[in-house]
């Protein structure tokens, strides 16, 4: 399909074809993975097209409801095609190929996300890595042919961060064999799993588990959320969307809530722990944090997911520059592309080398990941805690760069590139997202972080470590290395560079035309040398700082330094006999203070009066003695208020320098109490977040029930689309 010539295409991108130095289709195969991958992926491609129902109005003209239900509409279609195509499957590597290609091909389906990411994402990953063998093979059939629909809810609206944290409850009761689920808290309700609003029938609820009155930490149960037929909510939870985000707006995000809500004792995940009918707890797994596995298995797919986002928007945004162009650089000559200017270059080249990067380290990340819970099967978790610390610091850099690099093509196609047509914000959107979610930015790289340090304790003992670190050992000089976190940082940027280069040369090694080695080696240059430039800070091994040194000896360098300063160098200065003292008001770094003070004092007093009309309003329509502060507040807006407009009616008879003065002294009352009371005035941030009462989960728990999709307990693409495609009627 793609080899077909397209009639009508703009000249100037034809130009930039032809001028390819190397054969595309020879580089096509070579991201695909060989040439029957991009065969088969062409063939996927057609199938879809032929079936696949296409927006008949654009998805971001529709309202929250229709984007929803349109979603809906097309998931199930791509589903079914799907499920076909699975079902004639018979290896398990055709099965990843198969999975890998069919989620990058329905990409072009969604301007958002399918509600079934989760499904696919996490649902079906935590069956296959938390189940005991009989329990996969109940679940995942099911899950495979979409008999079921799942998602994984593990967050709640206190605690994403800290697992251990979580407040869920799971109390078995062995008089029922049951396990007793409760959300104890409004702080415990859970919040954000995607699908779970409107779509999921099921959920993996992630909780304390309490049994014969202990509790033995948090563990992942199954759970059947919703009716199979009517697909009404089950009695004993409450369940709905959490309201309109950033992106993800047709992913149904959800909250739920359980009270004392019944399930059987084997919905408890029992790979890695049982709790035997008499509620004894049996711990099968041989490392404690392995229930926290798909995590590292999502963190490891996010790499590749990364690489084709940035991918599709580095396309566009190229693409774009080829076509436009802008600003008349020699009279009478056309305008120039805009791909031409050097600085469109430096935004849009960084990305392409950056896709590069990302897509060789992620297979090569994925392999690895393999060969660990290859091991881990045989009982082997030596190489656990270095595949967590690699997903974490590959996951959070490669998901925050891509973001960025995303913006940086956003705005490379101008304003263009704001429109929601040019899928560049929607990219973002999604991206912007992938830095939070699987674990915060910093929160994984501190984990890395972790890791590194107890290497390095084990590089000072002298001690062996894994060739991903040995480098450590290597750099124990320590004019290299040091153990601040830039050098810390430094050695993590060395791994992920290191991992980049050796791996692009291996996979251009063989096979491959001279034409695309060099191509992917001037893109391993340019990604290693733009990143050593970005960070030439953390490059530099002396820190040129008394206060950082390695050895710690603060004083002595303070001490050394201040003697070399001229000053010291005669006892007396001859100023002393010769000039009088300048008076502070002369130097200008204590003129920057005060005229800054004196800027900003007027500045500031526009501003109050402004707030002062909003706090005036807010004070009225909350009423007095509504929370605490507002009294005061009402006390301090009579004060202001009087002072005021009696200032005002005394001052008219006095002399015009006076009245002025005056008029600052309103002012500045104004002002110091804006400054000083400003939590009182974050009433008008009209945040769930930002209130001034900190009452956070409540409203963000308050604004969810206002959410429409929560008026009705089913949406109608449940009977029109789901349910005909679950029970095979479609
Ligand atoms: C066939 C089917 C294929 C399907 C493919 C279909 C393709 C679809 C692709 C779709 C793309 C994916 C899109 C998915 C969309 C997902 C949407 C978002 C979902 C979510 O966000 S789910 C929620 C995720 N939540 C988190 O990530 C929470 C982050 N927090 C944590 O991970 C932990 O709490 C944290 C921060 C690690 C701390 O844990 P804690 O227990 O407190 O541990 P300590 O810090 O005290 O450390 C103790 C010790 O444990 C080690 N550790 C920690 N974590 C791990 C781990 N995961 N594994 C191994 N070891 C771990 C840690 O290093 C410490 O070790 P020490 O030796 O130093 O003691
Ligand atoms: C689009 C989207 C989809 C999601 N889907 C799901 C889902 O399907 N299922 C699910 O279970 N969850 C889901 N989540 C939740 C997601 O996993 C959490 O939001 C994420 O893990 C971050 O946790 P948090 O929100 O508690 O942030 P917090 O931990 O509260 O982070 C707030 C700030 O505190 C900092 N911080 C926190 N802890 C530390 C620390 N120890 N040291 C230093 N700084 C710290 C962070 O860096 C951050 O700056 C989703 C989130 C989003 C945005």
């Amino acid at each position: 399909m793609r080899n077909k010539p397209i009639a009508n295409v703009n000249a100037d991108l034809l130009k930039e074809r032809k001028n390819c130095s190397f054969d595309i289709e020879e580089l096509t195969n070579l991201i695909d993975g060989g040439k029957n991958q991009t065969a088969r992926r062409r063939e996927i491609e057609n199938m879809l097209l032929k079936n696949m129902p296409f927006d008949i109005i654009p998805e971001e003209c529709l309202s929250a409801k229709e984007k929803y239900e349109n979603a809906v509409r097309k998931s199930v279609a791509l589903n079914k095609i799907g499920v076909e195509l699975v079902s004639q499957v018979t290896k398990a590597k055709e099965l990843s190929d198969l999975t890998l290609t069919l989620r990058r091909v329905s990409d072009a389906y969604f301007r958002e996300v399918t509600p079934f990411l989760l499904h696919l994402g996490m649902f079906i990953p935590t069956i296959l890595g938390q189940c005991s063998d009989e329990q996969v093979a109940h679940w995942l059939p099911l899950a495979m042919q979409l008999k079921i629909i799942g998602t994984y809810a593990q967050t709640e609206l206190g605690h994403g961060t800290f697992i251990r944290g979580l407040e869920t409850t799971a109390t078995y009761d062995e008089r029922t064999e049951e396990f007793v689920l409760n959300s104890p808290t409004l702080s415990s309700s859970k919040w954000w799993a995607g699908g779970l609003g409107k779509t999921a029938n099921h959920c993996i609820v992630v909780a304390q588990l309490y049994t014969k009155g202990e509790c033995y930490g948090t563990h992942p149960f199954i759970v059947q959320i919703r009716d199979m037929d009517t697909h009404m909510p089950l009695k004993g939870l409450k369940v709905g969307e959490i309201g309109p985000r950033l992106g993800f707006q047709t992913a149904d995000n959800g909250f739920l809530v359980f009270d004392n809500f019944r399930i059987p004792r084997d919905s408890l995940m029992m790979k890695h722990a049982k709790v035997l009918k008499d509620g004894t707890y049996v711990k099968i797994a041989r490392h404690s944090k392995l229930t926290y596995g798909t995590m590292i298995f999502v963190r490891v797919l996010l790499v590749s997911e990364m690489a084709f986002n940035l991918s599709k928007a580095v396309t566009i945004a190229v693409r774009y520059s080829a076509v436009r162009r802008q600003s008349e650089l020699k009279p009478n000559e056309p305008e120039p592309q805009v791909l031409d200017y050097l600085t469109q270059q430096h935004k849009l080249f960084i990305s392409i080398s950056t896709v590069y990067a990302f897509q060789f380290t992620s297979n090569w990340l994925m392999k690895t990941y393999h060969t660990v819970q290859a091991n881990m099967k045989h009982g082997n978790t030596d190489a656990l805690p270095e595949l967590h610390a690699l997903s974490s610091c590959l996951k959070a850099i490669c998901t925050s760069d891509c973001s960025a690099a995303i913006e940086q093509c956003r705005f490379a196609c101008g304003g263009h590139g704001y429109m929601i047509s040019s899928n560049l914000p929607s990219l973002y959107a999604f991206t912007t997202a992938t830095r939070t979610y699987e674990g915060d930015y910093t929160v994984l790289l501190l984990q890395t972080a972790r890791f590194l340090v107890k290497t390095w304790e084990q590089v000072e003992l002298g001690n062996a470590v894994t060739p991903m670190v040995a480098y450590l050992a290597r750099h124990q000089n320590r004019e290299a290395w040091d153990e601040s976190p830039e050098g810390i940082i430094r050695a993590f940027e060395a791994i992920a560079a290191g991992v980049y280069q050796t791996e692009s040369v291996r996979s251009v090694s063989f096979g491959q035309s001279d034409a695309i080695k060099d191509v992917m080696k001037q893109l391993s240059d340019l990604y290693l040398l733009y990143w050593s430039l970005e960070r030439t800070g953390d490059l530099l091994t002396t820190l040129k700082s008394t206060l950082g040194s390695y050895d710690g000896r603060v004083y002595e360098r303070l001490m050394e330094e201040a003697l070399k300063s001229p000053l010291n160098q005669e006892p007396v200065n001859e100023s002393f006999h010769n000039e009088p003292e300048p008076q502070v008001m002369d130097f200008v770094s204590q003129q920057h203070k005060l005229f800054i003070g004196i800027a900003s004092y007027y500045s500031y007093s526009m501003t109050a009066l402004w707030l002062w009309d909003i706090l005036t309003k807010v004070t009225s329509e909350l009423g007095v003695g509504k929370t605490d502060r507002l009294p005061e507040s009402h006390g301090r807006a009579v004060f202001m208020s009087v002072f005021n407009s009696e200032m005002e009616k005394s001052v008219s008879s006095l002399s015009a320098p006076l009245q002025a003065v005056l008029r600052q002294l309103v002012e500045l009352y104004l002002y110091y109490w804006t400054l000083e009371k400003r939590g009182d005035l974050l009433l008008v941030l009209q945040s769930t977040l930002g209130s001034y009462d900190g009452r956070v989960y409540e409203r963000l728990m308050e604004e969810a029930l206002k959410n429409p999709p929560n008026k009705e307990p089913v949406n109608e693409s449940f009977h029109k689309y789901l349910k005909p495609f679950i029970q095979g009627k479609l």
